[in-house]
């Protein structure tokens, strides 16, 4: 009988060939020396990697970011529109309090927060989003990352901030707004108050959610009372602060 010998084995990662299995070259010699089609990087698989590492990134940068809060509104509010007064304001005083704000990292109320967070000496996250015409992190972020994808994206100001004081603005702070109400509506998370900051703004779309969406049974009594309305930067930063964040509602596994 024939003793095997060690010399000729081959070690590849975890397996282990003998001399007919030798690749001929090692994997390291593969990676660097390949090149071929490149179409497989606008695949969905490799999509799929891309979007994993949006998620490694997000959580592994925020996981130790402590208690915050997202601030949302217009990207389009100038800084001397009051709002963006009040934008910069609610994110100071959330600073002094030992909370992180987290914002889109773009212009307007994204930036007045920002600004309010990082002048008042705190944590300033932007959430920036890849989007056909550059804009790029407003100055005043000092802890950012840049995300390809929404839904990413929104994981990460849902999963990071305890609560959500949303601002004036246009579709993507009621895309924002909607998502927040949803996740509590079907108690996908609880104790998450959701402020929605300027009553006179506000009080079309509450009228509506009232006399229509309530009158014709779309939605319920109770959900109308998921949100405090103000417009007062001290019961805007109260309604988040005493809240323990985005606690998922219990369920058997
Ligand atoms: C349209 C303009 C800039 C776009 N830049 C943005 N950067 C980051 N995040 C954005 C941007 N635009 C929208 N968002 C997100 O939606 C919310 C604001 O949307 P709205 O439609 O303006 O209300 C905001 O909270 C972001 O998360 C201006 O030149």
């Amino acid at each position: 009988m024939t003793e095997p010998t060690q010399s000729k084995r081959f070690v590849q990662g975890a397996v282990v060939r003998g001399s007919t299995q030798h690749p001929g070259t090692t994997t390291d010699q593969r990676l660097l020396e390949s090149r071929g089609p490149t179409d497989w990087v606008h695949t969905d698989p490799w999509r799929v990697l891309r979007i994993q590492a949006e998620f490694v990134d997000g959580f592994g940068t925020l996981a130790e970011l402590g208690p915050a809060t997202a601030v949302f509104g217009s990207a389009r509010t100038k800084a001397d529109h009051p709002f963006y007064a009040a934008a910069e304001q609610i994110a100071a005083r959330l600073a002094q309090a030992g909370q992180a704000v987290i914002t889109g990292g773009g212009p307007g109320i994204m930036e007045a927060a920002n600004k309010g967070a990082a002048e008042a000496g705190g944590v300033s996250v932007g959430l920036g989003i890849e989007l056909p015409f550059e804009t790029g992190l407003n100055p005043y972020v000092n802890l950012g990352i840049n995300f390809r994808y929404f839904f990413a994206r929104k994981t990460m100001f849902v999963k990071y901030s305890q609560g959500f004081v949303v601002l004036p603005g246009g579709f993507g702070t009621l895309d924002e707004l909607f998502e927040a109400l949803t996740l509590v509506q079907t108690r996908k998370v609880t104790s998450f108050p959701v402020v929605l900051f300027g009553t006179a703004y506000w009080s079309g779309l509450l009228g509506w959610l009232r006399e229509t969406a309530l009158e014709q049974g779309t939605i319920s009594g109770p959900d109308l009372e998921m949100f405090v309305v103000t417009d007062d930067v001290d019961e805007a930063v109260a309604a988040v602060v005493a809240s323990p964040g985005p606690v998922a509602a219990e369920r058997p596994e």
